[in-house]
C-alpha cells in the first residue's frame, strides 16, 4: 500500500525565520502518528502544508495520492482535519453546523455526525458561541471524523478535553488504526501519545530529528552513567552507529542519552582507564524528546573531555 503522507525536502521561509529546514517524512497507512516538537519547532507550519492551506518555499510532498499545493481542496474533502484553534461558524448551533457539512459531503455524514454528538452530550441546539471550549473541541471532533476520512489529523487535539472525554477519544483513534485508517496527531501531550502512538517523529527548530516507530525509538535510546576516577577523564569517542544526544556532568558522574548504544561499546567503554563503572537506563519517550530538542545536544562522535561538558 502506498504511503499516505510523503514528504520530500519540505521547506519552509518566513521572513523572520526557517519554520522547515528539508522535512523528508514518510507515513504508512493504518498507523497512529504522533508528532513532536517544542514550541515554534514547525509542527503547525507543516500541518498547514499538507492540508493545503500553506505553500512551501521549496520541496514537495503528497497526501492521499494528491498535492496539497496544486489541490488543496481535493485533499480537504479527503482528510479529517482539526486545527489547534477550530473556526466553526459562531451563529450556528450544533445541530445546524452538522446538517451545513452534511451538505458538503453527503453519504453518512449526518448520522454519523449525530451519533457523535450524542455519544459527546453535546446540546444539539445551542449555538456555537455559547459552547464551552471544550464543547466545541467536541463539536470539531465530530465534524472532522463524520465523513469518515482515511487521514484524520490533529492539532493538539486533546487541549480543552476533560480527563475522561481524553481517553476515550484516544483510543477511538487506535481503533481507527486498526481499521487501516491513519491518524496524524501533533500535541504536546506527550505521555498521551505514548499511550497510543505507534510512530514517532521529533521536530526541532524545523528538522525532523527522527521518525521511526515508538518501540523502536524506546529501545534505541539509553541513558548511560558513567563513573569516572576525576572529573578530568576523557571518555573514549562511542563509534557508529552510536548518535550521542545529550550529555551533562556532575562531579565524577557523567550522564550520556546515546542512540544505537551496542554491547561491545560497552566492553570499550567499562574498560577505558579512569572509567570506574558504567550503568544503563531506558528512558521514557518523554525524555527521549528532551535529549533530542535540548539545546544541549552535542555534536555526533566527539572527543568528550570533561571540562568541555561542565
Ligand atoms: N505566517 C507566519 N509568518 C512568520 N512566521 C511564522 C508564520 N507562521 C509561523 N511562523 C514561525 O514559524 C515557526 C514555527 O511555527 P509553528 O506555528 O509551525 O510552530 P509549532 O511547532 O506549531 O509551535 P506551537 O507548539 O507553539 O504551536 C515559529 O517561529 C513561528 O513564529
Amino acid at each position: 500500500m502506498n504511503d499516505i503522507i510523503t514528504t520530500k525536502q519540505l521547506t519552509m521561509h518566513f521572513r523572520s525565520c526557517d519554520a522547515l529546514r528539508g522535512v523528508d517524512l514518510t507515513i504508512k497507512p493504518g498507523t497512529v502518528f504522533a508528532l513532536l516538537g517544542e514550541n515554534g519547532a514547525g509542527k503547525t507550519t507543516l500541518i498547514r502544508i499538507l492540508t493545503g492551506f500553506q505553500k512551501p518555499t521549496s520541496g514537495s510532498c503528497r497526501v492521499c495520492d494528491i498535492d496539497p499545493t496544486s489541490q488543496p481542496l481535493e485533499v480537504r474533502c479527503k482528510i479529517g482535519y482539526v486545527s489547534d484553534a477550530p473556526a466553526l461558524y459562531d451563529w450556528m448551533s450544533v445541530a445546524e453546523i452538522g446538517w451545513f457539512a452534511a451538505s458538503i459531503y453527503g453519504g453518512d455524514f449526518h448520522s454519523t455526525y449525530l451519533d457523535s454528538i450524542r455519544r459527546y452530550e453535546l446540546p444539539a441546539d445551542r449555538k456555537i458561541r455559547h459552547l464551552s471550549k471544550g464543547q466545541r473541541a467536541k463539536v470539531s471532533l465530530s465534524l472532522a471524523i463524520a465523513h469518515d476520512p482515511e487521514l484524520l489529523i490533529l492539532d493538539e487535539p486533546t487541549s480543552g478535553l476533560d480527563p475522561m472525554v481524553r481517553r476515550d477519544f484516544l483510543e477511538s483513534m487506535i481503533d481507527r488504526a486498526a481499521s487501516g485508517r491513519t491518524v496524524f496527531l501533533s500535541s504536546h501531550q506527550i505521555s498521551e501519545v505514548e499511550r497510543v502512538a505507534d510512530t514517532i517523529a521529533i521536530l526541532h527548530e524545523g528538522r525532523l530529528r527522527i521518525c521511526c516507530p515508538l518501540s523502536e525509538l524506546k529501545d534505541s535510546v539509553v541513558e548511560l552513567t558513567i563513573s569516572l576516577d576525576d572529573p578530568l577523564v576523557t571518555v573514549p569517542t562511542l563509534p557508529d552507529p552510536a548518535e550521542v544526544l545529550r550529555e551533562e556532568t556532575y562531579g565524577r558522574q557523567r550522564r550520556v542519552v546515546v542512540r544505537n548504544y551496542q554491547s561491545d561499546m560497552h566492553t570499550v567503554l567499562t574498560s577505558a582507564p579512569g572509567v570506574a563503572g558504567v550503568s544503563a537506563r531506558d528512558l521514557s519517550l518523554e525524555e527521549i524528546f528532551i535529549a533530542y530538542t535540548d539545546g544541549s545536544s552535542p555534536s555526533r562522535n566527539q572527543e568528550h573531555p570533561a571540562k568541555s561538558m561542565v
